[in-house]
């Protein structure tokens, strides 16, 4: 139970919108691809589906070439950013449509759709038109009506982007219990690296058509591959290595993010090794106070809790967040 991409390209006119990739999503694993705007993620989800054509290399499943499979033989489930409900259908009508397609018998229906409706938190939905729901319960519903007919692959395209902040982390929650539940095998697509990292097992970092990086969310996270891949996933500054060893005692290229940084509470204890530093400036973000402190002659951003009152010129003392910062270039793609 395996999906296989091997060196697949995908061309639209000149534009080579996907370059050599090679890709296995292993059943029951969720692997998120991840990447800037335009970098080919939905072209190649796309190919995956069997909506756009593969110019070169193999799309197999089970170790068979896909290329003569039709989209609605593939047996895989696709969501997409904004959910393309019939709205001419109530709820009901929506999820039970693959199985209806399918030929199963009315109450055979009714029941998986009354269990997908629980699975997805909309139990007793049934009857609701969808052009009455909110964005997230639409999504829900496009998730409960791809999982229905049981796929064997679940393609998700941008599933939470068209959703306000708050209601998407919530529901990349949900999704990702969802999918562990469910056993599901899926590829998800997402620009959002919190998105990826919520979801899933494995992340696959695409730029410019090709895959830059593949591998557990912590270790892309830790060890990214490139400088660009750094920058991607929130490391606005990159120290050389003679610079990172004095700041984080690690001698290698290294990110920070902008929690790498934080301020230690005055006062006896705390952690072995501080820096210390000048407040430059200071601003009030949600749930941390974000400083802009000098440390010799550099400037860096670093965090404090929201209590914080400091003021341009005071001393603080930093501790470097792990989580906060990337080095760079010592794993392999
Ligand atoms: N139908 C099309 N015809 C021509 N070029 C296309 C077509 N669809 C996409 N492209 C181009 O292919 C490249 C990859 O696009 P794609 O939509 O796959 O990127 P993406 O990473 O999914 O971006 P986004 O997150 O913005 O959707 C882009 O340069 C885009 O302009």
């Amino acid at each position: 139970m395996s999906l296989r991409l091997n060196g697949v390209d995908v061309r639209y006119g000149d534009v080579e919108a996907v370059s050599g990739v090679d890709l296995e999503v292993a059943g029951g694993e969720v692997v998120a691809l991840l990447g800037p705007s335009g970098c080919g993620k939905s072209t190649l989800l796309r190919a995956v589906a069997g909506l756009e054509r593969v110019s070169a290399g193999a799309v197999t499943w089970d170790g068979t070439d896909l290329a003569g499979t039709p989209v609605h033989r593939r047996g895989f489930g696709l969501v997409f950013q904004d959910g393309q409900l019939f709205p001419h259908r109530d709820v009901a009508g929506n999820v039970a449509f693959g199985l209806r397609m399918r030929g199963a018998a009315r109450g055979e229906r009714d029941k998986r759709v009354a269990e997908l409706l629980e699975l997805v938190g909309l139990g007793g939905y049934q009857r609701r038109r969808v052009t009455e729901l909110s964005g997230g319960e639409q999504q829900r519903v496009a998730l409960a009506r791809a999982l229905a007919p049981d796929p064997r692959l679940l393609l998700l395209d941008e599933p939470l982007s068209a959703l306000d902040r708050s209601l998407r982390e919530q529901l990349a929650l949900d999704l990702a219990r969802l999918l562990r539940e469910t056993g599901a095998t899926a590829l998800v697509v997402t620009h959002d690296h919190d998105e990826a990292f919520t979801l899933a097992d494995r992340v696959a970092v695409m730029r410019a058509g090709r895959l830059r990086q593949t591998g557990p969310p912590a270790r892309v996270w830790r060890e990214p591959v490139d400088v660009e891949t750094a920058r991607f996933l929130g490391c606005g500054v990159v120290l050389a290595p003679e610079a990172a060893e004095r700041l984080v005692g690690v001698r290698a290229r290294v990110g920070l993010r902008e929690t790498a940084l934080r301020v230690v509470p005055d006062g006896p204890g705390g952690p072995g090794s501080v820096l210390d530093a000048v407040v430059l400036g200071r601003v009030h973000r949600r749930d941390h106070v974000r400083l802009l402190v000098r440390i010799g002659d550099d400037e860096f951003d670093a965090v404090g809790p929201v209590v914080g009152t400091w003021e341009p010129g005071d001393r603080v003392r930093l501790a470097v967040d792990q989580d906060g910062v990337a080095v760079i270039g010592s794993a392999t793609g």
